[in-house]
């Protein structure tokens, strides 16, 4: 394992009064892919804008790829792919003018890739920017963010403005990414998509982290309800107080309750029994992180 590629301690910042980031420490694993989650407001584009120090923290530290953002900038640059959620660009220019631009200032790495991605995403090159749609711009930003194969990729809300195909093309080029070992940091609204690639999620809201975890671990830990019944009546103070176990009810021959974390201890006293049937209810993704949005406040109050 190589150095951390994105290690974010305390990372605050405030727009004159008001909150952009709360503490955020965060830490980003060599070659992962990992979604960042949150609501509108939570913090995400602030906290990639200092990822890339296109604005300054008011407290903390970040170090990305090992190096700081500040005074590595240049260096930085040629090793980054990043797709702001607003591209500027001279829209008087072609798409290949532009592409072309951006390429020489990276000294002109990944100007050969540009056709071939250009095609891929079928945007067309010849076409002034000024005449393009919000998704074929959207394009224009994918492109010049990978042309160069950078071993990081930071990419907010990449999918905005893009059609189903489209968005599953792009999918397979994170995919392509983290295949030959760059390590992808993308924020999204959509979970769907996060899930399809991401290896971990970071959720945020109100500048803070609320949840860092595989979709896997975060489904784990989520309430589930369990039905069971017996081929007789189960006394439910048998259930009371095992592991996880919360709200039971017992009518005859059934128990019902809700599970959080590991079922073993409710299904090892299960079987003192003879068990007839189970089923356990999965939370549904959305509710999850329903969940994560507006449950409590994080105890942290920095
Ligand atoms: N330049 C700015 N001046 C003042 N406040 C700002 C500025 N940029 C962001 N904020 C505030 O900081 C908070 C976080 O905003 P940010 O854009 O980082 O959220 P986000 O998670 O990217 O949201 P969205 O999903 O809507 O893009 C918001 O309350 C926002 O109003």
């Amino acid at each position: 394992m190589g150095v951390d590629v994105i290690v974010a301690e305390n990372l605050t910042k405030t727009y004159g009064g008001r909150r952009g980031l709360a503490g955020l420490d965060l830490v980003v694993r060599p070659g992962e892919v990992l979604g960042f989650l949150g609501p509108n407001g939570a913090g995400k584009t602030t906290t990639i804008r200092l990822l890339l120090d296109l604005i300054r923290p008011t407290a903390g530290t970040v170090r990305v790829l090992g190096l700081d953002p500040r005074a590595d900038a240049v260096a930085l640059n040629r090793r980054i792919g990043y797709l702001p959620g607003d591209l500027v660009v001279d829209s008087r220019h072609t798409v290949e003018t532009c592409l072309g631009f951006l390429a020489s200032l990276r000294g002109g790495a990944g100007r050969d890739r540009i056709g071939a991605l250009a095609g891929r995403l079928g945007l067309e090159r010849s076409a002034p920017i000024r005449s393009l749609s919000k998704g074929n711009r959207q394009k224009v930003g994918i492109v010049q963010a990978f042309m160069h194969e950078p071993e990081l990729l930071i990419l907010d809300e990449p999918t905005a403005g893009l059609d189903p195909l489209v968005q599953q093309t792009f999918l397979a080029m994170v995919g392509e990414a983290a295949a030959r070992g760059a390590t992808v940091f993308m924020s999204s609204h959509v979970l769907t998509e996060v899930e399809a690639v991401a290896d971990r999620v970071a959720i945020i809201r109100d500048g803070r982290l609320v949840a860092l975890d595989t979709f896997a671990a975060l489904r784990a830990s989520a309430v589930r309800r369990v039905d069971l019944t017996f081929t007789e009546p189960v006394d439910p103070a048998e259930f009371a107080g095992l592991p996880g176990v919360t709200d039971l009810h017992a009518d005859g021959a059934s128990l019902r309750c809700h599970l959080t974390g590991s079922p073993d201890a409710l299904l090892r006293a299960a079987t003192r029994h003879t068990v007839t049937g189970i089923v356990a209810t999965e939370p549904a993704l959305e509710d999850l992180f329903h969940s994560y949005y507006t449950g409590p406040e994080p105890i942290d109050a920095r």
